[in-house]
């Protein structure tokens, strides 16, 4: 008889012990089983399995429990083998979440815990040769001969009709079967031939290659357009041309139609693509394709780091400084963090490349910890864009009030007059901010939320962007029953609006989380753009990454200071990159870009930076400032968030954490408690307090107890501790 220990999935409670319980054969760890709890019947996750002499009763008298027998085993073979178990274990401890949310967050959503419904497999019906035996007729004859050589082919391939097929299959010479297919999400890719590698390339790839068999992070700082994807590509091939396999990471599903056609059109179906946006039973398959060792490369998003590959030769993670490799729920990690376990564990070099890196990441590489690797300048040799502050306060002065500058506007023009394209980039969604009622100055709100609503034109909604709550429209100020109500601000929708009445010949597509919601909608939409459909995209920071269209020569950014203003320490950083990455998207081809930037703060250090392309002064500057404000990279940041339906709770819990962490870690400085940003979200209300540490021993056991004692079933509060938060809102 075997001791089985079992990680439980509760809906309700955080349950992160094992349970023991009873089992007849060997259960392998790793594999699901379906268990009794109390009244319930759960899904379980084997995590260890040991043979015992004593019998139920005995074991019962001595440990002074009842045990139950596990009902039955769900898996046949463990669904992670032995690298991801262990690498749940450590990213449980590292994020201070649950075992099994650890699990659950590396497999496709069919496969987790707990659920057991699996998408079906799919099957195909397909013709199969048997044996050779005279027929009737000569054209029969035939048909059978072009069988022998392409056996297995569905039906609809074979150049004979289907009656001509059922003939033959009648008299005994062929039968049908059933066979398993994968559903395969990216189909139509042409053949691609790698570009020779540039002499600066070269270097890269021999740089990192002289590697190979150890584990290292090699930064790669590329500028905008400098030819990273080709050297992934290079990489890549060599990696498994050793019989070793490749995991490519990209940000977000923006951005993977680009990176997956490249990889698609040269390695074909030794490719496997992760990302949310396919479908069940696509996500299903693909997963499959590579558990059957059927996948040498697999490219997705950020969840894709746990892809179950073995016998890794390479990690990949093109734009590392972007913020959507960070997960913002349990358990929150940082992808770089996993993906260089998973190197070490492999013994291959980890490569982060971006045209803008993180400043955590650059000044490693500074200090040696990871290797820089530099391609300096563009493919071609071609100058970066040359880039125009437009100060929009003389804008103002001058009496122009139009969201587009004067200039702005006639660079629009001449640049589709000459049949090229532009990119505009404004980091708001929906048609209009906010509506606010000129009589009483009433601003709409969000019932749930410390939020404006946002106004969607086409959907005549007024939304919450936090919630998704939505109300229709209307043209009375719900406060003072006013008709005196103005939409103030300017989305993505209503710039599209003006671009289509205000410029000749304009044909424009709008990129933003509401047009591409369908499920190739990016594809289709950057397709559409590619193919000269339309002459202008306008987006929000979606298309400020990655994209590469040659005939764009002019770039435009709305309101700079968006992203500038927020209340963040990473603001500037950020807006640095965003700034910096549409700006790339300019002047690709053999034509020369230009760039224009509308901003209220035009000497801002950030601005002054971005117009000259100059990585180097913005990350010597705000390095300064994060040392004075100790800030990272300087020392590590853990939030720790507070959240009740009780405002008084809340205020009392704030204080009481406050106390304890100050006493427990003395050498710690914790700011706060503060109001979150958004106060009150979907009704709950938000405190937070900032652990600024520069060393780590002691902390995870610190907040380990006092999340263990607040996430208990009856407390009036509930903690949420983020190590290395990106958004604190
Ligand atoms: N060796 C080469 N020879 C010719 N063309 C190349 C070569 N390498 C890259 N290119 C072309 O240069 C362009 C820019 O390359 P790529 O998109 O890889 O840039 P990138 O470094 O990823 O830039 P970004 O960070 O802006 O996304 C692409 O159109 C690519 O096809
Ligand atoms: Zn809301």
């Amino acid at each position: 008889m075997y001791i089985v220990k079992v990680l439980v999935e509760h809906a309700i409670y955080k349950l992160d012990t094992t349970y023991d319980y009873l089992s007849k054969y060997q259960v392998l760890a790793g594999c699901r089983v379906h268990i009794r709890f109390g009244y319930q019947q759960l899904v379980g996750y084997v995590v260890e399995c040991q043979e015992t002499l004593f019998t139920q009763k005995q074991l019962e008298e001595k440990n002074g429990f009842k045990y139950s027998f596990i009902q039955d085993v769900i898996d046949q073979k463990p669904l992670l083998n032995q690298e991801l178990q262990e690498l749940a274990n450590y990213l449980s401890k590292q994020t201070l979440s649950t075992r099994i949310s650890c699990l659950q967050c590396m497999l496709p959503p069919q496969l987790k815990p707990s659920t057991n419904h699996s998408v079906g497999i799919k099957y195909q019906k397909v013709v199969s040769f048997v044996k050779d035996i005279p027929l009737k007729t000569t054209k029969q004859q035939e048909a059978l001969n072009y069988i022998k050589e392409h056996d297995l082919l569905p039906i609809k391939d074979y150049p004979f009709s289907t009656a001509l097929l059922n003939n033959i299959e009648k008299q005994g010479a062929i039968i049908y079967k059933q066979v398993e297919v994968y559903r395969n999400p990216y189909n139509e890719h042409l053949q691609q031939e790698d570009y020779p590698l540039t002499t600066s390339q070269q270097k890269v790839v021999n740089q990192i290659l002289a590697s190979f068999h150890q584990f290292k992070t090699f930064l790669l700082y590329g500028v905008t357009g400098s030819g990273k994807t080709e050297v992934y590509l290079h990489l890549s091939r060599f990696v498994i041309e050793q019989g070793k396999t490749v995991l490519m990471l990209v940000p977000e599903i923006a951005l993977t139609p680009m990176m997956v056609s490249a990889f698609k059109s040269r390695f074909g179906k030794s490719v496997a693509i992760l990302h949310s946006k396919l479908s069940a039973g696509e996500r299903y398959d693909e997963y499959r394709r590579i558990i059957d060792d059927e996948v040498k490369i697999v490219v997705g998003a950020r969840s894709a780091v746990f892809a179950p590959l073995e016998n890794i030769g390479l990690i990949i993670m093109d734009e590392e400084h972007d913020a959507s490799y960070k997960q913002e729920s349990p358990p929150r990690y940082l992808t770089s963090q996993v993906a260089r376990k998973r190197g070490a564990y492999h013994q291959c070099p980890v490569v982060l490349g971006s045209a803008t890196p993180s400043l955590e990441s650059y000044s490693r590489a500074l200090k040696g910890a990871y290797e820089l690797c530099i391609l300096s300048q563009r493919v071609n040799q071609k100058p970066l864009p040359q880039i125009e502050l437009i100060d929009m306060v003389e804008e103002m002065k001058a009496h122009h009030y139009e969201v587009l500058s004067r200039k702005m506007k006639a660079k629009i023009q001449e640049t589709i007059d000459k049949n090229e394209q532009v990119i505009l980039l404004l980091n708001k969604r929906g048609y209009s901010s906010y509506v606010r009622c000129l009589d009483c100055d009433e601003v709409l709100k969000c019932p749930h939320c410390d939020v404006s609503l946002t106004y969607h034109k086409d959907t005549h909604t007024m939304r919450c962007h936090y919630c998704d709550f939505q109300v229709p429209y209307q043209q009375k100020c719900s406060h003072c029953g006013s008709t005196n109500i103005k939409l103030i601000g300017s989305g993505t929708q209503k710039i599209e609006e003006y671009l289509q009445n205000n410029f000749i010949n304009s044909r424009v597509i709008r990129y933003d989380v509401d047009s591409t919601r369908k499920k190739q909608g990016h594809h289709q939409l950057l397709k559409q753009f590619e193919n000269q459909e339309a002459n202008i995209l306008i987006g929000t920071q979606m298309i400020a990454k990655g994209l590469d269209f040659e005939n764009v020569t002019f770039v435009g950014v709305i309101n700079a200071d968006l992203s500038l203003n927020i209340p963040d320490f990473r603001a500037n950083e950020r807006t640095f990159q965003l700034l910096e990455q549409v700006s790339g998207r300019s002047g690709r081809g053999k034509k020369q870009g230009t760039v224009m930037i509308q901003t209220y703060n035009p000497d801002h250090f950030v601005l002054q930076c971005v117009k000259n392309h100059d990585y180097q002064s913005f990350y010597q500057k705000e390095m300064e400032m994060r040392k004075l404000a100790k800030y990272p990279p300087y020392c590590y940041l853990i939030s720790i968030l507070v959240q009740g339906k009780k405002e008084d709770d809340v205020t009392f819990c704030s204080q009481q954490i406050k106390e304890y962490l100050v006493k427990q870690l003395p050498k710690a400085i914790v700011l706060g408690p503060a109001n979150c940003t958004i106060y009150k979200m979907n009704d709950i209300y938000r405190k937070r307090m900032t652990l600024k540490i520069t060393n780590t021993t002691h902390v995870y056991e610190v907040l380990h107890a006092m999340s263990d004692y607040y996430n208990k079933k009856g407390r009036k509060v509930n903690v949420i501790c983020d190590f290395n938060p990106y958004t604190t809102i």
